[in-house]
C-alpha cells in the first residue's frame, strides 16, 4: 500500500495536569489524508483537535509518534502548510491587500511586484473582496472580511496542505454560509489538501469528501472515518434533499451525543490504530437488506 500523502502515525500527546503528574489527549491516533482530499475532524470540545492541527502545522511537537508530509517528517513551519486561525491573525496595520501580497512575495521570491499584487487580488476577488475594501486595514473591515482576506491570504500562497481551525467560528450564520460557499469555491480546481476543524456538522458535510471522528479526551482517538457519499457540487439548499443527507447526519449526530461518550478512553481494537471507514449510501441497490444503507469498512 502506498503511504498518504499526509500521514500521521501513531500521535500521542500528554500533557502535565497541574498535580505533578501527566494526563494523556490522544493516544496513537493514526490516520491518512491523500492529495487534494478536503477532510474535516469533529469531536467534543478537549478532545485534542487543535492540538493535532498545531502538530501539523509544525507549531507544536507531539509527545510521541510523527507527522510526514510527502514522506518527509514535520518539524517546525514551513510555507508548504498555511494556517487559518478563527481570529483572523491578520497584521492590523497592512491594508487587506498587503495581508496577501506580504506571504506571496514571500513564497515567489522570483516574481516582480506586478505578478505578486495581480495574484493576491486575483484570490481576494474568488472570496468576493474587490473595490475600495482590499485597501482597508483590519480594523476597517467586518468579522466576516476579515476572514474573507485570512482565506485568500492562505489560498494565495499555494501550499501544500492547509490546516483551517474553526475558520467560521466567530461568524453570524448567513456570513458564515457565504464563505462557506467562496471556500469552496477557491479550493476546488486546485490541487490542495485541506485539514478543518469545526463544531458544525452541516458544514463538515457540505464542505469535506470525509469526516474523522474523535472520541472524548482523555485518552482520545480518531475512531471513525465517514465518507461524504454526496456528489459535488454541492449547495447548502440542495444537499439536504440527497438521499444520503440525513443518513450521514443521523450517524455523526449519534456519534457525537452518545457513542463519543460511550468510547472515550477505550483503546483502539487490535493492532490497528486507523479510523474505521464508514460508508453510508442508500442509493446502492443491493440483495443484503440488513447491509443497504451502512456499510463499515475496516
Ligand atoms: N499547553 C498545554 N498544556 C496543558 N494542557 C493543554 C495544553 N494545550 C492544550 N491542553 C489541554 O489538552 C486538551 C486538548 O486541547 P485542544 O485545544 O487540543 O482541544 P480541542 O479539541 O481543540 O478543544 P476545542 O474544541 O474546545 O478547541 C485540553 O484538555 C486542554 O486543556
Amino acid at each position: 500500500m502506498s503511504a498518504s500523502f499526509l500521514s500521521i502515525e501513531k500521535l500521542t500527546q500528554e500533557y502535565p495536569d497541574g498535580k505533578g503528574d501527566n494526563f494523556t489527549v490522544f493516544e496513537n491516533a493514526s490516520f491518512g489524508i491523500e492529495k487534494g482530499e478536503f477532510v474535516c475532524i469533529l469531536g467534543h470540545s478537549g478532545c485534542g483537535k487543535s492540538t493535532i492541527m498545531n502538530i501539523l502545522a509544525g507549531l507544536a511537537e507531539p509527545t510521541r509518534g510523527v507527522v510526514k508530509m510527502d514522506g518527509v517528517a514535520v518539524s517546525g513551519p514551513s510555507l508548504d502548510r498555511g494556517v487559518v486561525f478563527q481570529n483572523y491573525s491578520l497584521l492590523p496595520w497592512l491594508t487587506a491587500l498587503k495581508n496577501v501580497t506580504f506571504g506571496v512575495a514571500a513564497r515567489f521570491p522570483d516574481w516582480t511586484k506586478k505578478q505578486v499584487t495581480d495574484h493576491a487580488i486575483k484570490f481576494l476577488e474568488k472570496v468576493g473582496l474587490t473595490g475600495d475594501a482590499i485597501h482597508r486595514k483590519p480594523s476597517q473591515l467586518s468579522g466576516g472580511m476579515r476572514q474573507r482576506v485570512s482565506i485568500a491570504r492562505a489560498f494565495a500562497n499555494e501550499p501544500k496542505l492547509l490546516l483551517l481551525d474553526e475558520p467560521f467560528g466567530a461568524l453570524d450564520a448567513l456570513t458564515r454560509g457565504t464563505i462557506q460557499d467562496e471556500l469552496i469555491k477557491v479550493w476546488s480546481g486546485t490541487d490542495q489538501t485541506v485539514f478543518m476543524i469545526t463544531h458544525d456538522i452541516d458544514e463538515a458535510i457540505l464542505l469535506a469528501d470525509r469526516i474523522l471522528l474523535m472520541t472524548n479526551g482523555p485518552l482520545a482517538r480518531v475512531a471513525e472515518s465517514v465518507e461524504i457519499t454526496i456528489p459535488r457540487p454541492r449547495s447548502r439548499t440542495d444537499i439536504v434533499e440527497h438521499p444520503n443527507y440525513y443518513a450521514i447526519r443521523n450517524h455523526l449526530v449519534h456519534f457525537l451525543g452518545q457513542r463519543s461518550a460511550d468510547m472515550a478512553g477505550q483503546p483502539a481494537d487490535g493492532t490497528t490504530h486507523s479510523p474505521k471507514t464508514v460508508r453510508i449510501d442508500t442509493t446502492t441497490t443491493t440483495t443484503d437488506p440488513s447491509a443497504d444503507h451502512l456499510r463499515a469498512v475496516q
